[in-house]
């Protein structure tokens, strides 16, 4: 949280990257690298501004409600929302160049108005307050409070470079502090606002910025140094690096995914993070996975999803998505389970995983495809949810398959 107003400049800059974001409907990560890139921002101010900018988009519709304003006029209008949004927060209003001002008496009666709608406060859209509330009921009201909250921010221990206590005690030396994580042996909170990529320790491939509730997915996986293991919707290989180091670059690692460039990133992320026994491979067709066939100890499937468990760190995707994707999607990662799991040999395991708290990309994904296929049985299934651990919100099942 800030204790004092945003300088004119960084209000500038929280300006030009939300315009992108909701003029321009770029996504997040893109503003931050086109803004940030090449200004050297003090690590505290650049805090300051995700801070503000996050906060901003998690709860938009309440803020925008607050000083009566649409989103879609953001061009206009922005100071006027960020004046709000600093008086919203007891914060004296930023000095910016040119502003519109507030009406302080007609902020208060709107904030208390506000107060009376718990989705709105809860900066929640309606689509996804109604979908929230028919798949999770009575669980949803806390889940959407817990996505209205600013991430933790988590960093996971390379265990092929350094053990969590040298890591620990060499970023204090590169003025970073960070403490240990209950219940996540890899994982570790960063307390400090430091700027992390910046670090020594993140150029030697010590440690990788991943979510604590992520790093539960790959302690499911369970790798044993010497297994043949695949990674068939690896990405830029978040989960594939932690697996690695579960092997201790011993046996064989396949990761697998449609998109090339992602693979490529991969591939440079597991050069800096020593994992040499990662081969990447670009699924061409069904005759990729048709060719490993009973092959591997362990499959996973970290499948395309709504992404609804990741709210917090991807505020952005709320006023992008609409909810006619979710069926899209829930039919795509019923194709991938029933395909890609014939990679799994007889006593090998299947690990499905999303970063959703929804039970249709789930549970009910999960209790479908074992119904269709009895040669595999449920070992375990975890639901990682937001309010519960404070992690982004995770799902995972781990099935083992019985015979082939
Ligand atoms: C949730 S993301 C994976 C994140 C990644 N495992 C990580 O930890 O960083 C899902 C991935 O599935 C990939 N994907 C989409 N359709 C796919 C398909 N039919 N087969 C395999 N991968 C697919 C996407 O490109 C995306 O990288």
């Amino acid at each position: 949280m800030l204790t004092y107003p945003l300088s004119g400049s960084s209000s500038e800059l929280v300006l030009n990257v939300l315009s992108m974001v909701l003029s321009q409907g770029k996504p997040l990560d893109r503003a931050y690298s086109q803004h940030f890139s090449g200004l050297k921002l003090a690590s505290d101010e650049q805090a300051r501004i995700t801070f503000v900018v996050g906060d901003i988009l998690r709860r938009l519709n309440l803020y925008c409600y607050v000083v009566d304003i649409e989103a879609e006029n953001f061009e206009r209008v922005g100071s006027k929302l960020l004046n709000g949004w600093h008086y919203f927060h007891q914060l004296d209003f930023p000095k910016m160049k040119y502003s519109l001002q507030v009406d302080t008496k007609e902020l208060d009666e709107r904030i208390e108005q506000a107060k009376t709608h718990p989705a709105l406060w809860d900066g929640c859209p309606q689509w996804l307050d109604d979908l929230g509330a028919q798949q999770l009921g009575g669980k949803w009201p806390a889940e959407r409070s817990a996505l209205a909250l600013a991430p933790k921010r988590f960093i996971r221990v390379n265990e092929l470079k350094c053990d969590k206590q040298q890591l620990i005690a060499r970023l204090a030396k590169e003025s970073v502090t960070a403490i240990e994580v209950n219940g996540v042996e890899s994982a570790l909170e960063i307390t400090s606002n430091s700027a992390l990529f910046r670090t020594d320790c993140f150029k030697d491939g010590w440690f990788e910025q991943q979510d604590a509730g992520s790093q539960l997915v790959a302690n499911a996986v369970n790798a044993k140094p010497g297994m043949r293991v695949i990674d068939a919707c690896a990405g830029a290989g978040g989960k594939t690096l932690h697996i690695a180091a579960q092997m201790q670059g011993k046996g064989r690692l396949l990761a697998m995914d449609v998109e090339q460039w992602k693979l490529d990133n991969l591939k440079t992320r597991a050069k800096r993070a020593a994992a040499h026994n990662v081969e990447t491979r670009i699924i061409a067709s069904s005759k990729t996975i048709k060719r490993l066939k009973l092959s591997a100890d362990r499959v996973l499937l970290d499948v395309p999803c709504s992404g609804l468990g990741v709210l917090k760190r991807n505020p952005d995707a709320k006023w992008r998505d609409t909810p006619e994707r979710l069926p899209v999607l829930v039919e795509l990662q019923k194709t991938i389970l029933q395909s890609y799991s014939r990679m799994v040999k007889v006593d090998g395991m299947l690990i499905y995983a999303t970063c959703s708290i929804m039970p249709q990309e789930n549970s009910e994904q999960v209790a479908r495809f074992l119904k269709e296929n009895p040669h595999f049985t449920l070992v375990d299934e975890e639901h990682i949810y937001v309010a519960d651990h404070g992690f982004d919100g995770f799902y995972l099942a781990r099935m083992r398959r019985i015979e082939a």
